[in-house]
């Protein structure tokens, strides 16, 4: 069997993108999207996204998304972005503003004018249980409007956030991201024992209320250059927090993002680059 896909990235952030509409790929597995998505013996992505068909009537098209390491994931902003730039690249919609199923349910999307894509992420849950987060036992702080909680890793304390952007984020402030240990300590808090379902770990370094730069140890993808879901997971710590004020443009190391949020109660709204790199095949085994 051959499988078509289309290489695509959002800041830096890529993905496969395989359309599930027009392809069988009910044998294919999450370890074959694992290979697929290795650099070295694969084609290499971050993530795998598959374009299905809805099952809610109120959808244009379901999104699947698989991370690297072949897990499945609920939700992922810089894939959203790709993913109305593809289906509409490839003419299965002419619509601009598009209702999509994922995981956690309807997100609703916008092609703009200039290419660039403006994904509504949902409302954010604040509450460290619904990442979830086991935190009974931790020391716990106020700042803000934000608790953070103090995780014992690598021999330090680190003062988290808790998000949930439909995916779970772990968010600390940093004097510099290019120093932060983001590789030593981002791979320990991933699998840490209080994620039973293990998290993304940001590191956010603020320049000024409207400006961060933040980097992503990706929850089964490793560092990423850029993180959708992880940048709004950061500009909603750092708003609860009261050192960020809406809109802030987020510095990924593969690119920029915008992100909005009007505080509790009201969705992210993200913009940011969608990028083709190849349409190609690749031989599976049957
Ligand atoms: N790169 C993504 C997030 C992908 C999912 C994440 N690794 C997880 O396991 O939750 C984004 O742009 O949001």
């Amino acid at each position: 069997m051959k499988l078509k896909f289309t290489k695509m990235h959002g800041a830096g952030n890529d993905f496969i993108v395989v359309n599930a509409i027009d392809q069988d790929v009910s044998r294919i597995t999450p370890a074959d999207w694992c290979a697929l998505a290795d650099r070295h013996f694969g084609v290499g992505a971050d993530q795998i996204l598959l374009v299905e068909k809805p099952s809610k009537s109120s959808a244009d098209f379901k999104y699947t998304i698989y991370n690297q390491d072949g897990s499945l994931v609920e939700n992922c902003g810089n894939g959203a972005r790709c993913f109305v730039k593809y289906v509409h690249d490839k003419g299965m919609t002419q619509k601009r503003e598009i209702t999509v199923q994922i995981a956690t349910g309807l997100m609703i999307l916008t092609l703009n004018e200039d290419g660039s894509v403006t994904v509504n992420m949902g409302v954010p849950k604040l509450q460290a249980a619904g990442l979830p987060a086991v935190v009974d036992s931790l020391p716990s702080r106020k700042q803000g409007e934000d608790t953070l909680y103090a995780v014992n890793v690598n021999g330090g304390t680190r003062w988290l956030s808790m998000v949930s952007m439909g995916n779970p984020h772990a968010v600390q402030v940093v004097s510099d991201v290019n120093t932060a240990p983001v590789l030593f300590d981002g791979e320990a808090l991933e699998k840490h024992a209080i994620f039973p379902n293990k998290a993304n770990i940001g590191f956010m370094q603020i320049h000024d209320q409207h400006h961060i730069s933040v980097r992503v140890f990706e929850r089964g993808a490793g560092e990423t250059l850029a993180c959708g879901t992880g940048a709004c997971a950061a500009v909603v710590a750092g708003i609860r927090r009261g050192v960020l004020s809406s809109p802030v443009t987020v510095q990924a190391r593969g690119g920029v993002l915008n992100i909005a949020w009007a505080g509790k109660g009201h969705p992210v709204m993200m913009s940011g680059p969608a990028v083709t790199v190849f349409d190609g095949e690749v031989p599976l085994v049957d």
